[in-house]
């Protein structure tokens, strides 16, 4: 299986995000692509809970959810949504940070709240809440599709190691980690992160991002990392994507998964003790 990470920068319009993501997978399909992964938040990046709620829509009514289904089913692809923001059902008043496993017929295969809220003061003049904008989810979840099992994350998640081994001990043989890293922690974190999660799991590692500088309309400027990844089950890096806007092909060997955990049984060495006192 041929996997395509689209890394982009999107702006706060999710009309202009599926247009420049529609042809970005086109292209992704053309190079053989079976599975094509899109960042966190494709379909807006922005600072203002005022825009947000003027542009975003509930699942249902999603453009870049309906417009890449299409797409999906008319190349008979699979398509990991890597996020989109959306309103939640009533009464929760705050949006979703869902990411949705899309099969070849254009079906939703299955949906992620992302779990971890990155609410983290990361500079003196960098500061994020997300919890004030996002419910967070209360879930892990593989998305079962045919060529493999995904464990599906979003971002921030990729620093708790605990969600990750419960993927790969629930059967996960890929790990998507869609993200929109922030420029502070970006150059430290991310990669090591990423290779770790991978080795400790024995999964591939898919890890497509936001990059650049995002245009926004009003609120504060964002700017994200790049730097789409992907690593095999062993914690090499396949490909970096760099960080300007781009795609990534990496071919999937899943009998590299079985290898790796064979290798390193460590999935299976947990034993139960006792608490630090
Ligand atoms: O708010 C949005 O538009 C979408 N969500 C994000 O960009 C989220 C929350 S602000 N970003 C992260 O989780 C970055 C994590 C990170 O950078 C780290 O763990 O160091």
């Amino acid at each position: 299986m041929r996997a395509a990470l689209l890394q982009i920068t999107s702006s706060d319009d999710p009309s202009e995000n599926l247009a420049m993501v529609r042809e970005a997978l086109r292209g992704a399909v053309a190079e053989g692509a079976g599975f094509v992964l899109t960042p966190e938040v494709t379909n807006c990046v922005s600072s203002s809970r005022r825009h947000q709620a003027e542009v975003l829509r509930p699942e249902a009514e999603d453009v870049v959810l309906a417009g890449l289904r299409d797409e999906a089913a008319k190349a008979g692809i699979w398509v990991l949504l890597g996020s989109i923001a959306l309103k939640s059902e009533p009464p929760e008043t705050r949006f979703a940070n869902r990411s949705i496993m899309i099969g070849p017929d254009g079906g939703i295969v299955a949906r992620y709240d992302k779990l971890h809220m990155f609410d983290v003061q990361v500079t003196e003049t960098e500061t994020y809440r997300e919890s004030e904008g996002f419910a967070p989810g209360d879930r892990a979840v593989i998305a079962d599709c045919e060529f493999a099992k995904v464990g599906m994350t979003v971002c921030y998640d990729v620093r708790f190691p605990e969600l990750h081994r419960s993927l790969a001990k629930a059967g996960a043989q890929i790990l998507t980690v869609p993200a929109a890293f922030s420029p502070a922690t970006g150059p430290g974190h991310w990669e090591p992160l990423l290779r770790a999660r991978a080795i400790e799991t024995g999964a591939y590692v898919l890890a497509p991002a936001q990059c650049g500088q995002h245009s926004v309309r009003e609120g504060r400027p964002r700017a994200t990392h790049g730097h789409s990844l992907a690593v095999d089950p062993w914690g090499k890096v396949l490909a970096d994507a760099g960080e300007r806007p781009g795609m990534l092909l990496v071919d999937l060997d899943l009998a590299r998964v079985q290898k790796a955990r064979s290798q390193i049984p460590a999935l299976q060495h947990d034993r139960p003790f006792a608490p630090p006192t």
